[in-house]
């Protein structure tokens, strides 16, 4: 698993086994249903935002469940053009096309026994649609130059960011294979929708980070602690994880991270609308003046040229406002 680290170990919630960190009540229903899948052997479709950690929660099913000693195999049905998807996912015999010099296994071959995981299900293009259906319904598989099919045994857990349904409405996804995969449906909730996942997960990479790189425990200011429960995380997990990473950084040798650290993290603080005209100025003003630094990393003498102002009239402003040009230099 990916979170491995003592303090995330000991941080596991009674009624969370897998790993996964978080015990917010929708990502408690994630859990009641990962252990409802765990030993039968429905194949299972994952839903949700880019970042929720569909994947994880797929190795977590492989991990703890009976097949957890046979093979978990991961192809991404989005990365590949559609011919060269078709013979990593069945195979091929020596000689089925030119440059096929040898025989190469298939996925389905490699996940024998095991699980399959087929990530962005919603890319597979129809005519592959076709043939996962058969696989699906037959467990036979027939590698390209092959005349005969042979059996396999495989459990498919696949994953998509798109919405299916819809695209079974629109005529792009076979209604027969989503039914056949969606017999078991289980939907990531985006971040922002955890409650205090955020926090828990933010401190459980910070924890990861301070073991990784022996450091001294890092924390959370209470300020940047806010800010990161207020944004949106489009990016969901995988984003706050790349920004803790990047914020520890440029955190130097400081135990405590503070709001600075995350610059790219939009203030979402005061909204511009509302109250008297000046107010309203001043607010859209500070505004400007952060997100200009932010983009020249806090170098003065570009921000105030960016915004045509005398370098004078940029360092009262950032006083007049109580901003620290420091706190943007990355
Ligand atoms: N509950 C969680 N606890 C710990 N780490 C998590 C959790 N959820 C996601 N992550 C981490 O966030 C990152 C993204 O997760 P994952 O790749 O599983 O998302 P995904 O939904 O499959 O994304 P995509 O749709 O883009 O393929 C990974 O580094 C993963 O380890």
């Amino acid at each position: 698993m990916t979170i491995t680290t003592k303090k995330a170990a000991q941080r596991q919630e009674p009624d969370n086994p897998y790993a996964l960190i978080g015990g917010s009540p929708l990502m408690k229903q994630v859990y009641r249903l990962i252990s409802k899948v765990l030993h039968s052997e429905a194949n299972i479709l994952l839903t949700g935002e880019t970042g929720t950690g569909k994947e994880l929660v797929a190795r977590a099913i492989h991990e703890y469940g009976h097949r957890r000693t046979q093979p978990f195999v991961v192809q991404n049905c989005a990365s590949l053009p559609d011919g060269l998807l078709e013979s990593e996912l069945f195979g091929y015999k020596k000689g089925a096309f030119t440059g096929a010099d040898r025989n190469h296994q298939g996925m389905f071959d490699a996940a024998h026994n095991g699980i399959l995981f087929l990530d962005e299900i919603g890319d597979l293009p129809l005519t592959l649609q076709a043939k996962l259906l058969r696989v699906l319904q037959e467990q036979e598989v027939r590698p390209l130059g092959n005349t005969q099919y042979h059996k396999i045994n495989v459990r498919v857990i696949a994953a998509t960011h798109r919405n299916l349904e819809e695209m079974v409405a629109q005529g792009e996804f076979r209604s027969d294979l989503y039914y056949r995969l969606a017999h078991f449906p289980i939907e990531l909730p985006p971040l922002r929708e955890r409650d205090d996942d955020i926090r828990k997960l933010a401190q459980a990479f910070l924890d990861e980070v301070a073991e990784r790189d022996h450091r001294a425990e890092l924390r959370l200011s209470a300020t940047a602690e806010q800010a990161l429960q207020r944004y949106e995380f489009p990016g969901n997990v995988r984003e706050l994880k790349s920004m803790i990473e990047r914020a520890v950084l440029l955190a130097d040798d400081t135990d405590s991270i503070e709001i600075h650290h995350f610059p790219n993290l939009p203030l979402t603080v005061s909204p511009v609308h509302g109250g008297m005209l000046k107010d309203m100025v001043d607010r859209y003003e500070r505004q400007v003046l952060i997100d200009s630094l932010k983009k020249h990393r806090g170098n003065q003498k570009n921000t105030a040229m960016a915004l045509g102002v005398a370098r004078r009239t940029l360092l009262y402003k950032l006083n007049k406002h109580n901003i620290n040009s420091q706190e943007w230099r990355a």
